[in-house]
């Protein structure tokens, strides 16, 4: 699991392990874990005579640069300091003059034959996009030839909520202290930050255990997964109801189904109208046409792909076991029924449909994810699975940290892919994980789906469900 805290929560751990060590330690475990992330990207025996430009601004965070500036200095790469901002780093630039490197006053003649640019304009101090003075030096560095690497985190992105609201630099590999920030696993800040590398300055045992976001890795999710035992039959192993699809949208249906086969459950049932198109692909389903509620036994419920005005929302809601509600089911759905549910209940919107919910424009919640997501859970009280860019998910109870996927690809914005999510995530609902492990794992899982099925190319829904299998071993080997 990768954890990320927010600055007021890594200032006060910080402020802890500073008490108990002497005074600078902190900072040269971060200088000493950036230059050798530096050397490591630059490549064995290319430090020396490398060309790196500092980007030193008025904080800490230039601190951080200024000093693994000297450490690359002393290996001889040649080192040109950009201050930028009221002050300097004191000890960080006498260090820096020390080892021999310098401060220029032409950023962008240095700037135009650099290897490497060390992003120390910002860290966790800085508030709003970059200020003027910075920008043309920020964008000659992206500019340039030269590799980008963020000291903490991109300057000028939101360091608590992965919004950039102005200009920042986006990096080509980003050096994280002591943990990640919620900004570095959210979209767009997340975009802005290249790879991630943490470097350990022991702030661990100073960190509360609940983080403020976090992001799975195969592990976790591979201890979330069901797994079948010699005593697994199909109504233990969860059957899944899907209510989806309409005459105009029936691929809806089949796609949900498709999704929903490769979750884990031991049955799917299909309740709606189309039926025949769902039996002519998938023969294993058990399909229905009367209400849900006759439908026979079911673990978990997916409603609303593809449905348009067809009926069954308000029957699966009033069942007593979970349900997750996608697309057309979200339409006009009302806060406090889902609210007086005693299962669980699982929303799975676009950034649009999370809007109307919310009424507010889709820009807002596209420019600010994580306060999206956590007000629909805290309204609808429901675990909140915000597709998008970085896709999230949320509990309705307090004190639970909102989990991030990190698998997600640009290409999944395609026609009929949610509905694979949403069969995939109430399959698992069915076969019994928690609601938040069942939403996270499935995003996970389509994510890396995605990326398997057309690395690096469009992909369609259906390829997406036929991969899941591949992706859930993965997962699991
Ligand atoms: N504490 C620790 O133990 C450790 C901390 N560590 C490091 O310290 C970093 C935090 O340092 P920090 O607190 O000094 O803040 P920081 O991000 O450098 O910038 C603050 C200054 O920048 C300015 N400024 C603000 N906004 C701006 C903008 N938009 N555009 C331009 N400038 C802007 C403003 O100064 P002003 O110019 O107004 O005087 C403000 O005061 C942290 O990210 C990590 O790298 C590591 O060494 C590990 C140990
Ligand atoms: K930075």
């Amino acid at each position: 699991m990768r954890t990320a805290h927010r600055v007021e929560t890594v200032r006060a751990a910080e402020a802890e392990l500073m008490a108990k060590l002497p005074e600078g330690t902190p900072m040269q475990r971060a200088a000493a874990g950036l230059a050798a992330a530096c050397c490591a990207l630059l490549g064995r025996g290319r430090v020396y005579g490398a060309r790196i430009v500092v980007l030193a601004g008025s904080g800490d965070n230039g601190g951080d640069a200024l000093y693994a500036g000297a450490r690359l200095a002393r290996r001889g790469a040649g080192v040109q300091a950009v201050l930028l901002g009221s002050r300097a780093h004191e000890g960080g630039l006498a260090a820096l003059r020390r080892a021999g490197g310098r401060v220029t006053d032409d950023p962008f003649e240095v700037l135009a034959t650099a290897d490497l640019v060390l992003d120390g304009i910002t860290g966790i101090g800085g508030r709003g996009g970059l200020r003027p003075d910075a920008v043309p030096v920020a964008r000659a560095a992206r500019g340039s030839n030269a590799f980008v690497v963020a000291v903490d985190l991109p300057s000028g992105v939101d360091v608590d909520t992965g919004e950039v609201t102005g200009e920042a630099l986006r990096a080509d590999a980003t050096v994280t202290f002591g943990t990640y920030k919620p900004g570095l696993l959210i979209d767009p800040a997340r975009e802005y930050a290249g790879a991630v590398r943490l470097v350990d300055i022991g702030l661990d045992d100073h960190l509360p255990s609940v983080p403020d976001v976090e992001a799975l890795q195969h592990e976790d999710v591979a201890r979330m997964l069901p797994v079948p035992t010699a005593s697994s039959d199909k109504y233990r192993r969860g059957v899944v109801g899907v209510v989806a699809g309409s005459a105009r949208y029936p691929g809806a249906a089949v796609l949900a189904v498709a999704g929903a086969l490769r979750g884990g459950a031991g049955a799917v049932r299909y309740v709606g109208p189309a039926g025949e198109a769902v039996i002519g692909r998938f023969p294993e389903t058990l399909v229905h046409d009367g209400p849900p509620s006759k439908a026979g036994r079911v673990q978990a419920w997916v409603v609303g792909p593809g449905l348009g005005d067809g009926p069954g929302v308000a029957d699966v809601l009033a069942s007593d076991v979970p349900v997750l509600v996608d697309a057309d089911g979200l339409r006009d759905l009302d806060a406090a029924v889902v609210r007086a549910r005693t299962a669980p209940t699982v929303l799975t919107p676009h950034a649009g449909e999370a809007a109307a919910l919310l009424g507010v424009s889709r820009d807002e919640v596209e420019a600010g994810r994580l306060r999206a997501v956590r007000e629909l859970a805290a309204r609808f009280g429901a675990t909140v699975l915000l597709k998008g860019s970085t896709t999230l998910v949320a509990s309705p109870e307090g004190g639970v940290a909102v989990r991030a996927n990190p698998t997600g690809t640009h290409w999944l914005a395609t026609a009929g892919s949610g509905d694979v999510l949403s069969g995939l995530a109430g399959s698992l609902l069915a076969a019994g994980l928690h609601p938040a492990d069942a939403a996270s794992s499935a995003a996970y899982l389509h994510g890396l789906a995605a990326r398997r099925a057309s690395p690096g190319a469009p992909v369609s829904a259906q390829d997406v469900a036929a991969t899941l299998p591949a992706a859930w071993r993965d997962v699991v080997s």
